[in-house]
């Protein structure tokens, strides 16, 4: 008998992820299924079947549970008889297919309309600022000092040191970062008092923070200080002028040079790609085939192309070799990020192809010419890469590569040079003349005149001869908005960590360039928004995912081998949410900790740097380090407590095991600075600061989990924390704040939790880590740790 599909319509949750809705449209698509997704980011949901069918929602009994290819099989399976097993397994789609198109709506139902995107982003974006400023004031007015303090919005009792640093001997838990618009006030005076200064941070150290200030004051600076973060007016003010420029960026006379990625980028046009691949030399020869794959990806795009970097993949890697690429080819490069400490990484990384000179000349003859190249090929000896931002803000390692020390070197530059000398000699002789001899005066006045007008031509030719001179610009989203680029063009714009960035803040780079390359992982944490409501209507759905969503393997290609952790610790993150599809490269698939214990007893230096007392620096050979560590609160009576003002929480108990454990790292011969640990609570961070011994408060990190994205440690401890009754995990839930977590860890991670408030709390992706953790790994109670 032949079964009959059931007439249903189907919702599935917002856990199933971007590869898999596209391959679910594709398989309702081909079924003569009706199909579409609604929501934006993370809170996209799609609907299969039959338009009048049964509505089936399954939208709230399986969310936040992380549903496989296998799981979503079996659901086609059983409401639409569909065996779509095939289509999940098959390797990613070929480049040369169409996007899925929905039935009713073309695949613009996955595209977005621009004019309806610019309207409702101002709208968030106004919300967003709005929560900002709320922040900014509950802090400053409604609260305590002390509380404004306990929120991380206000320092106080900072001593300044000299008029360029403030500092305290340890800083407590703050939110203060870069780019923070701040005030200095006296501690003591009233909180909504005027300020002695205004400034902006430029660097935030576990001591220290670094202010920059136009004008120091003349006095209040040797009392007790308190600073307050102000809400940042800039960066919102940029970000509507950029949503404008897009506005009119495919029409008119403003035309951009990114109008074309406007089309491709909001669905108008599809994708395009160069028929024959360009041949390319790489110029780092140890690329795996996975990064070889994303960079002919890149060099093929006329239009878009995509590197998805899970963890330690090597994407800035990647990244880099694209820019050589290009720049070899003649292409003129604008290469950004969101934050300074990225684009100086990239600026680091660039620069060091000066060695490979000779190689980079070579392979330019080889490969096609762009049209509108800064020249082509290396010129000499290094790429030209320009760093736009304020040199305070920058690493000293790249100040060399700013533009006001390119400037300095120009030689417009000292011809402006001599006429400040002029202009300094001129006016000493004015001081010194006669003041009755009036027309003499005037010669000399008009004389100054004339110089201060051609040191500021020189100065300005000296500007514009570095930026037309440059094959690589680099700068973050907000400083690409700076005058200084006004009318300036590019040939491709690389936007690192593009996951993490507004998509707002994208479109400032983007439009001044024809061709875009995105690298970034939508499954690591996305842009932090402070508004709820405004991250609950997409505001921090990036353009990365966006893309990713619209066009899949299409302009998408990930990399696969990853060169930080152990495979057991990469394996968990690679089925849960990469499809399996991560290997850990040889050189770190099976270190682990022992690996540490060796270098330590055999370095004089390790040891000096960890602080270890003598006696325990060199261990015994038969301690276990296993690689995956669960240490489990459950029955030892450690109940989470929520922050008295706040809505953070903390659970002691679980606190007193973690630091159990750092002391038994320590004593196995594992530097403090080699260990990390990370909680997803701030209470929970500044408790644990409070029980981190003084003597290695400098070298233990101990940080949320957004403070570690992007970096490593050798040995990692996650405080989970929660522990109730009612089995709730709040937003440990969020698969992309755990994925971050975990790999941070190179050759060790400890979980430390309550199993029986994870594993009941019916969320079936901490479950399944939790299992992953206990089949794979070494089990102890925390009362094993704690006496
Ligand atoms: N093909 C390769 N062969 C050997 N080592 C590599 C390769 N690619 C990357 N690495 C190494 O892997 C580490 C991570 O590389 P990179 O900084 O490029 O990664 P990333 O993906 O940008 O990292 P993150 O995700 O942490 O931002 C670096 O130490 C780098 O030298």
């Amino acid at each position: 008998m032949k079964m009959m599909p059931q007439a249903v319509h189907l919702t599935l949750p917002t856990s199933v992820n971007s590869r898999q809705r596209a391959i679910i449209h594709a398989v309702a698509e081909s079924s003569g299924l009706h199909h579409g997704s609604t929501g934006d980011g993370s809170e996209r949901k799609i609907s299969i079947g039959y338009q009048e069918g049964e509505k089936v929602d399954l939208s709230s009994s399986l969310e936040g549970q992380a549903l496989s290819d296998d799981d979503i099989c079996s659901l086609l399976l059983k409401y639409f008889k569909i065996d779509a097993s095939k289509e999940f397994k098959k390797e990613d789609v070929k480049r040369t297919a169409k996007p899925a198109k929905a039935s009713s709506t073309g695949f613009g139902s996955q595209a977005l309309d621009l004019d309806k995107f610019i309207a409702t982003t101002r709208e968030l974006i106004e919300m967003e600022r709005e929560a900002e400023v709320q922040q900014a004031t509950e802090a400053a007015h409604m609260r305590s000092a002390e509380t404004a303090q306990a929120r991380g919005t206000t320092l106080l009792n900072l001593r300044c040191e000299d008029v360029e640093g403030v500092t305290a001997p340890l800083l407590p838990q703050h939110k203060f970062s870069p780019h923070d618009i701040v005030a200095l006030r006296p501690s003591k005076g009233p909180a909504d008092g005027p300020a002695l200064v205004q400034g902006v941070v430029y660097r935030v150290k576990e001591t220290a923070l670094v202010v920059a200030v136009d004008d120091a004051p003349d006095e209040g600076l040797e009392q007790p200080l308190r600073l307050d973060k102000l809400a940042n007016e800039v960066t919102y003010k940029r970000l509507k002028e950029t949503l404008s420029a897009l506005a009119s960026s495919t029409t008119g006379s403003s035309l951009q040079p990114g109008g074309s990625l406007v089309e491709v980028m909001f669905g108008r046009k599809e994708p395009r790609f160069v028929d024959t691949p360009p041949a390319w030399q790489p110029f780092n020869h140890s690329l795996d085939d996975s990064q070889r794959r994303a960079i002919s990806l890149a060099l093929s795009a006329k239009d878009v192309a995509l590197v998805h970097g899970p963890p330690g993949t090597g994407k800035t890697t990647a990244v880099v070799e694209i820019i050589w690429q290009e720049v070899a080819r003649g292409s003129r490069v604008l290469a950004c990020a969101a934050s300074n400490i990225a684009v100086d990484n990239l600026v680091e990384r660039l620069a060091s192809v000066g060695g490979k000179a000779a190689t980079v000349a070579s392979v330019a003859s080889n490969i096609p010419s762009n049209s509108s190249g800064a020249g082509s090929g290396v010129t000499g000896g290094t790429v030209r890469v320009v760093r736009l931002g304020h040199p305070a803000r920058l690493l000293p390692q790249v100040l060399d590569n700013s533009l006001e020390a390119h400037v300095l070197r120009s030689d417009n530059s000292s011809l402006a040079k001599d006429c400040r000398k002029e202009i300094k000699s001129l006016n000493q002789k004015l001081k010194k003349l006669d003041p009755w001899k009036k027309a003499e005066r005037r010669q000399l006045r008009d004389e100054l005149r004339q110089l201060s007008k051609e040191e500021r031509k020189r100065q300005g030719a000296a500007v514009a001869e570095v930026i037309r001179g440059a094959q690589v610009i680099a700068s973050t989203l907000t400083g690409v908005l700076h005058h200084t680029l006004d009318s300036c063009d590019f040939d491709v714009c690389v936007i690192d960590e593009a996951a993490q960035a507004l998509e707002a803040s994208c479109w400032g780079a983007l439009l001044k360039a024809r061709r875009a390359v995105l690298a970034g992982d939508h499954l690591q944490l996305p842009p932090t928004i402070l508004s709820e409501a405004a991250a609950a209507r997409g505001l921090g759905r990036t353009l990365f995912e966006r893309l990713q969503d619209m066009y899949g393997s299409l302009v998408s290609e990930m990399l696969t081998v990853q060169y930080r952790m152990n495979s057991n610790i990469m394996q968990w993150s690679s089925d849960a949410l990469y499809q399996g599809k991560l290997t850990a490269h040889e050189s770190v698939a099976s270190h682990d900790l022992h690996g540490i214990r060796a270098e330590v007893s055999t370095s004089g230096s390790a040891k000096k740097k960890s602080n270890l007392p003598a006696a325990v620096a060199v261990p015994s050979a038969e301690v276990t380090l296993p690689v995956l560590l669960l240490v489990d609160t459950a029955g030892c009576g450690f109940e989470e407590r929520q922050e008295e003002e706040g809505d953070s929480k903390c659970n002691e108990g679980e606190a007193k095991a973690v630091m159990a454990h750092v002391e038994s790292l320590m004593k196995a011969g594992i530097p403090a600075f080699s260990i990390g640990v990370i909680t997803p609570y701030n209470a929970q961070v500044a408790l644990l600061k409070e029980m981190r011994p003084e003597k290695i408060a400098s070298q233990l990190e101990i940080s949320s989990v957004d403070g570690f994205q992007g970096r490593e440690k050798e040995a990692i401890i996650i405080s989970m924390v929660r522990s109730n009754d009612k089995r709730e995990v709040g937003f440990l839930a969020d698969q992309r704040r755990m994925n971050v977590a975990i790999t941070r860890a190179r050759r060790q991670c400890t979980l430390v939790c309550d199993s029986e408030t994870i594993t009941s709390s019916g969320n079936v992706f901490l479950k399944r880590l939790i299992d992953y953790f206990e089949q794979h790994g070494e089990y102890i109670s925390a009362s094993e740790l704690v006496s």
